[in-house]
């Protein structure tokens, strides 16, 4: 690519007269994109694309199995290189980036997060259903004393009101969260749904630690639903290049790159360098591109946990019933992370003609 274009020029910017942010990205491709690539990420792909979006400017890399530490197991999918290792290499790879880690309470162990700094890990992102904050406590305690960076998840953010998810948000910070998310596990929110959620954690916590914002594209809204979290006051964004992610992807983070550069937003990282990257480095190690179709849209639509794709497609296979139906069901029955298994209980009642 001719790489004489190093600014953007004057004439395509779009500067946003309300502010003019500085916002710190992470992606997560090499962690939420562990669920699109069913966990079997090779030492070499990640070295590739740790490489690649280091050099461009990304200052923060998620890297673990898709449901966080000590998610290889029987129900999530078994781990082809075990995470551990995979955050080593990331680790000793990058040269600017920081490297994060991803846990789940019950999931993950105290032990896990020890041996994730262990191997270079510096940011301990926890992750608990967004009703059940309190499950972190000691986590997060564990994590601030081994003097690691520190974010919270409250996952399906949808399914709550902006009070709810300030008061879990309050529950994580007092327990020692330096920055807590929104995460629209679903990718369900829409637009406002988004700026009301973010500017009540805002409201809560802002000024003792920061608000983030983890979008999925399974209705097509990541950059537009990432762009009002940003404006309502979220300074950390999440997304994945090329969409690598669960459901229809994550925020497609060189997308969201160019258009915080036409608003005049500051984000460190080269477009030019950062598409080059997506389509060259990080395309190839994807089993296909992330997109939306019926069973992504149905995602987004019913409010289904994006990490429950697979699982409902080799369920909607293995009986022979209507992938989408299960998930219409699983967003009908509300289900979160760790419920996987209801997904067979559906297609079986499917399979005996009931809920059709
Ligand atoms: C464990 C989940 O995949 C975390 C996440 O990325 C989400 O809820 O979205
Ligand atoms: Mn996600």
């Amino acid at each position: 690519m001719d790489r004489s274009v190093d600014v953007l020029p004057r004439t395509w910017s779009q500067t946003d007269p309300t502010s003019d942010l500085d916002l710190r990205l992470t992606d997560t491709c090499l962690r939420d994109g562990s669920h699109h690539k069913r966990h079997q990420f090779v030492p070499d792909e990640v070295r590739s694309i740790v490489g690649a979006l280091d050099a461009a400017g990304i200052p923060v890399i998620e890297v673990t199995h898709g449901d966080g530490l000590g998610g290889s197991s029987f129900n999530y999918g078994f781990s082809r290189t075990p995470e551990q290792e995979l955050i080593k290499l990331a680790a000793e790879t990058a040269t600017r980036a920081r490297i994060a880690f991803l846990m789940l309470p019950g999931v993950g162990t105290k032990d896990d997060i020890r041996a994730a700094q262990d191997n270079g890990g510096q940011i301990c992102r926890i992750a608990t259903h967004c009703t059940e904050a309190d499950t972190s406590r000691q986590h997060f305690g564990l994590a601030r004393e081994l003097g690691l960076e520190t974010v919270g998840f409250l996952m399906m953010s949808h399914t709550q009101s902006p009070e709810t998810l300030a008061r879990q948000a309050r529950i994580m910070v007092d327990a020692g969260c330096q920055c807590v998310y929104v995460v629209d596990s679903a990718g369900a929110l829409v637009m406002e749904g988004v700026a009301d959620r973010v500017a009540a954690v805002v409201a809560e916590i802002g000024g003792e630690a920061t608000v983030g914002f983890h979008g999925h594209e399974n209705l097509g809204l990541g950059v537009a639903n990432t762009v009002i979290a940003a404006r309502a006051g979220a300074t950390q964004i999440d997304g994945s290049v090329r969409r690598f992610g669960a459901g229809a992807g994550n925020t497609p983070l060189e997308a969201f790159i160019g258009v915080a550069d036409k608003l005049g937003w500051n984000t460190g990282v080269d477009f030019l360098q950062i598409v080059d990257a997506a389509e060259d480095v990080v395309r190839p190690a994807m089993p296909e591109e992330c997109t939306l179709n019926r069973m992504t849209l149905m995602m987004g639509y019913a409010g289904v946990y994006s990490s429950f794709l697979k699982h409902a497609g080799n369920a909607a296979e293995r009986y022979d019933v209507s992938g989408a139906k299960i998930l219409l069901e699983a967003g009908r029955r509300q289900l979160i992370g760790g419920q996987e298994d209801q997904l067979i209980d559906i297609a079986l009642m499917l399979k005996a003609g009931g809920g059709q």
